[in-house]
């Protein structure tokens, strides 16, 4: 984005006409061992060493996300409106938050890339950011995840090593979603993530939540060359070589937070211009095209209409199944396609869907009775799928960068309509969704 252009951008207009929803493992030491050492920054305050070998306006129906008028920040390139000052930006932020959620946790943009290609990277990217990344041990072959032509991305390397039990857990670890960089592995069964406060604080509270067993096993803040990790249960560990999905919760994936931001200080986005591009050349407008440039609360909001969040309140974000990832179901929206999709990670497996049914039941329970929940809006969570060739079938919460506290005394019931300001975000009316649809699916 030419500074020039952006600099030009005198007025944020807020407007609410437009309708959204229409109801409808690289490379290197396969057997090579590295040892380094991390200081620990656990709960109990212990240091241990570890060690690792091995490698707006809003006019719903009633429901969330049906027939809704979604708010819309619209730039425009002339005007002669004020310019925006820091305090202006603050006075509009602080009006509406109790607290600020540190930048990492609102977006990666600004986030620090320092592991990024670094060489302890052990649990490495193959792509950039926001894509769905997967993620992979190295290994001495290169995972062919080059050819954008083909969905699904052939994990080459993995059938052809003979491998220690740790290994293949560790070749079977995969990020399906989120940030370049954001995780390493921890020491046996645990991973680490990047630090954000605001996560940091929710797994705290979770801890003494009826949610607690649900959610990965949180084991505090870790320091590693510098950097400050959250480190947490590897939900993969006790898996022989899973297939792993990641569904994203709620009708909304933004905060009210990012629509405040982007409509006191409109940021254009050239990254998210292109990557909507690369899905639907015919998606930006001709402002857009002109500018070469979106806002994140655009893109945010075409990625919701595109994909199953507006109409279902959840939508696949990745999948790994067998040796394979697919990352690119940004336009899996009818329940139809996600049946089918779901039909296809399960290879047809009954006694599976009939697990995830299972646990899906136990986690509304959990999520009814939990006080968190309650005073909690839970933005960006996902549900992780897992399964194996044994039949094993676990689902998760994870991923709370972006769950905040509603100010004292409010409640959230997850499933009222989203209005700005009220923060619901739609998780329980997408949950429902969910187990609906695989009770199809079961019944099929
Ligand atoms: N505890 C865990 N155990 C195993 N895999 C995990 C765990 N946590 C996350 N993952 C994997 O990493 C991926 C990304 O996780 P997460 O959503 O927490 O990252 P993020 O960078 O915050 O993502 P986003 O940018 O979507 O908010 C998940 O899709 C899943 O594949
Ligand atoms: O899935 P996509 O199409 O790749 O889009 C990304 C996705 O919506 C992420 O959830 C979001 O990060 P946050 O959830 O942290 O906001 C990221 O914003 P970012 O580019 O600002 O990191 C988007 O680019």
């Amino acid at each position: 984005m030419p500074k020039q252009r952006r600099r030009s951008l005198r007025e944020a207009v807020f407007s609410c006409s437009s309708p959204v929803c229409d109801g409808s493992g690289r490379g290197g030491g396969g057997g090579r061992t590295r040892n380094f050492s991390s200081t620990e920054i656990c709960d109990d305050q212990t240091q241990m060493a570890e060690q690792y070998s091995g490698q707006a306006g809003f006019l719903c129906d009633g429901k969330p996300g049906r027939g809704c008028l979604v708010p819309q920040v619209t730039i425009t390139s002339d005007g002669d409106s004020r310019e925006i000052t820091e305090e202006d930006l603050e006075e509009e932020v602080n009006g509406r938050l109790r607290r600020k959620l540190s930048n990492s946790s609102i977006s990666s943009n600004g986030s620090s890339t320092a592991f990024d290609e670094s060489e302890d990277d052990i649990l490495s990217d193959n792509e950039t950011k926001s894509k769905g990344i997967v993620t992979l041990e190295h290994l001495g072959d290169s995972v062919d995840s080059g050819e954008q032509s083909n969905a699904w991305w052939k994990l080459k390397t993995i059938v052809h090593c003979p491998l220690v039990a740790t290994q293949r857990r560790r070749l079977s670890w995969v990020q399906l979603a989120g940030h370049k960089g954001s995780f390493k592995a921890g020491d046996e069964g645990s991973i680490l993530k990047k630090f954000s406060e605001n996560e940091k604080l929710c797994f705290e509270r979770l801890r003494e939540d009826t949610l607690h067993s649900f959610v990965p096993s949180y084991y505090g803040m870790v320091e590693r060359d510098g950097e400050l990790f959250l480190k947490m249960k590897d939900l993969l560990a006790n898996f022989d070589l899973p297939n792993v999905m990641d569904c994203k919760m709620g009708v909304r994936t933004y905060l009210e937070e990012e629509l405040v931001r982007a409509r006191v200080k409109p940021k254009l986005r050239e990254d998210l211009y292109n990557k909507m591009m690369e899905v639907d050349s015919e998606a930006p407008t001709a402002e857009e095209k002109k500018q070469q440039a979106v806002t994140k609360p655009r893109y945010m909001q075409w990625r919701e209409s595109l994909s199953s969040t507006n109409t279902l309140g959840f939508r696949i974000e990745g999948i790994k199944r067998g040796e394979t990832c697919n990352t690119d179901f940004k336009k899996t929206q009818s329940k139809e396609d996600v049946i089918q999709v779901f039909k296809d990670f399960v290879e047809g497996k009954k006694n599976i869907i009939n697990s995830y049914i299972t646990r899906l039941e136990d986690i509304k329970q959990a999520l009814k009775a939990s006080e968190f929940f309650k005073k909690h809006e839970v933005i960006g969570s996902s549900l992780l799928f897992i399964h194996d060739h044994k039949e094993r079938a676990e689902v998760w919460l994870i991923d709370f960068g972006k769950t905040t506290p509603l100010p004292e005394g409010e409640k959230l019931d997850h499933y009222r309509p989203w209005e700005e300001g009220n923060r619901e975000d739609g998780y329980l009316w997408g949950l429902d969704n969910l187990q609906q649809t695989l009770s199809l699916l079961a019944g099929e």
